[in-house]
């Protein structure tokens, strides 16, 4: 019999089993989602999360672990016949049961129907890092933990080993005796050639992870640079699963420069007497991704959005104001230093457009002399950072041309990586990314994201996003044509074809190039 295309969501059937992040269903039901030759039962639900499922048993300690040894040797009891063995048998046929959390998470209620399809783990779709954020189930205002990263880590990791993780997910869990929730933020795949999802993975023994308190609960964690680190030193994370194409190369290198250190446990980074790059600059043309990396490295280092800043907003006509802004940029960083030293979290600052702090003003003498104050206001705040081991700041340009020498002096943008238009390998690399969104159901067929790489010579990573959001308009005009008179597409037939991209690589291609008059420096 195969898979049941949906089933009806129940309750979990008794308290001891809603803390282990499984889906309960039947054992009639069970083996439609058997992985063979693994012990793994999953199910895509709502095409939003995915669980691991289990036969409903009395969990003790004991079996807690062995839950899949467990779940076959019932496998096999039901083959015999013997069934009903337990008092715990009380999911019916045809029924799903979820945890509160998992209910909230495919916004579905007790009773409704809810869409189930076997789930088959792909190569390679282990886990390189989880970004979680943490919080207690139940908020008590006065109530404070100090929780060692490292040791929640190893516990999270036996609990929730070959489980899948999807980008939003909530997951209840039990820890020293206390109900925790996470959310999680963001997942990092392993490094490989072609990451698949990037919006989900595999919980195993190599994965490592980041934890960040939720602003309602007070939970102080210990060890962090510690749990977060070993894939970081083994230059384990794949920037495409980031959503990052063809800029292999830079990211290693940002890695290996400016965040490894930073992940080295603190005792070795003060004996080792190492000082953290502070200062990064990204230049290159304009859209080849230098501020997508800028906030992914930011993701990295402190697992949510980095601080961002434009050079234009910094910028201000009143006399004064505009240093004052750039003072204000670096005081989040030294008083989180001053506050709590070596426990800092990092402070990452993007400042984006960084060249329209040399290009205000005119060329008169006055504007001439602002410029210089606030060039040296800047580099005054960047010789600071020596003195902070928390803080990364990223400057972003395509007219590096216009950075006073001063600026790139070591120990302030002592770190200058360039950026390129993708050759053909790294357009394809952002063609998968950007198509991947579209949950290749809207993918005809016939669409050859290796020919349009070849046929985008020149293009930036901006303009082929530019291209397959053209494609998609195309695809909508072609399809409002066949049925002009409904205002509505039929999800189902709906479908991006080859001839939509050729069609809007069209006016793109006879367009002179954005790139042209670009000045590299
Ligand atoms: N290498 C890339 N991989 C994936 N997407 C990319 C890449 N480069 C550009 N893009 C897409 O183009 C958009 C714009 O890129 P981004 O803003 O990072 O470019 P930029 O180099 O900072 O440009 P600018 O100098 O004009 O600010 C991104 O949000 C992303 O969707």
């Amino acid at each position: 019999m195969s898979v049941p295309a949906t089933m009806r969501v129940t309750k979990i059937p008794s308290m001891d089993l809603t803390m282990t992040n499984l889906a309960y269903c039947s054992p009639a039901d069970l083996h439609h989602f058997a992985d063979m030759g693994t012990e793994l039962f999953m199910a895509l639900l709502a095409d939003r999360v995915i669980l691991n499922l289990a036969y409903p048993f009395k969990l003790d300690s004991f079996f807690f672990f062995f839950r899949f040894l467990y779940n076959q040797a019932k496998l096999i009891v039901e083959q015999l016949g013997l069934n009903n063995l337990t008092s715990h048998q009380s999911v019916e046929r045809g029924h799903i049961a979820l945890n509160g959390a998992q209910r909230r998470c495919i916004k579905v209620s007790s009773g409704d129907e809810v869409s189930v399809s076997r789930f088959i783990p792909p190569n390679d779709f282990d886990l390189a890092l989880l970004k979680l954020k943490l919080e207690f189930v139940k908020k008590e205002a006065s109530r404070t933990e100090q929780v060692d990263a490292v040791v929640l880590s190893n516990h999270l990791k036996k609990i929730f080993m070959n489980q899948v993780m999807s980008s939003g997910q909530r997951v209840t869990f039990e820890y020293h005796m206390t109900a925790y929730i996470f959310t999680v933020n963001q997942v990092i795949m392993k490094g490989q050639e072609n990451s698949g999802d990037v919006e989900r993975g595999m919980i195993s023994i190599d994965t490592s992870f980041i934890f960040e308190a939720a602003n309602t609960s007070s939970i102080k964690f210990v060890n962090q640079h510690e749990a977060a680190s070993s894939n970081i030193l083994k230059g384990d994370v794949n920037p495409q699963s980031l959503g990052i194409g063809g800029l292999g190369e830079q990211f290693a290198y940002i890695c290996r420069r400016a965040l490894l250190s930073r992940f080295v446990p603190l005792q070795m980074f003060h004996k080792l007497g190492i000082n953290h790059v502070k200062g990064l600059l990204l230049y290159g043309p304009p859209g080849t991704g230098k501020t997508l990396m800028a906030n992914q490295i930011g993701k990295i280092l402190n697992g949510k959005e980095p601080k961002v800043v434009r050079g234009p907003d910094i910028v201000s006509e009143m006399i004064g104001k505009t240093e004052k802004n750039i003072r204000d940029l670096f005081a989040d960083a030294e008083n989180d230093q001053r506050k709590r030293g070596d426990q800092s979290k990092h402070h990452v600052i993007i400042f984006d457009e960084i060249d329209a702090i040399c290009k205000m003003g005119g060329s008169t003498r006055a504007a001439e002399v602002a410029r210089h104050r606030i060039v040296q206001q800047l580099a005054t705040k960047m010789d600071g950072m020596k003195a902070l081991n928390n803080i990364l700041l990223i400057g972003v340009t395509n007219r590096k041309d216009l950075l006073p020498e001063e600026l790139l002096r070591p120990g302030r943008f002592e770190l200058k990586v360039k950026f390129s238009l993708p050759d053909e390998s790294g357009r394809l690399q952002i063609l998968e990314i950007l198509t991947d969104n579209m949950e290749n159901s809207f993918l005809a067929p016939d669409v050859n994201l290796q020919e349009l790489a070849a046929r985008t010579e020149k293009y930036s990573g901006a303009e082929l996003e530019a291209l397959v959001n053209s494609s998609v308009s195309c695809a909508f005009n072609r399809a409002s044509s066949v049925h002009p008179t409904k205002m509505g597409f039929d999800e189902e037939s709906f479908k991006i074809t080859m001839e939509d991209f050729l069609h809007a690589l069209h006016p793109l291609a006879s367009r002179p190039s954005g790139m042209m008059d670009f000045q590299s420096t």
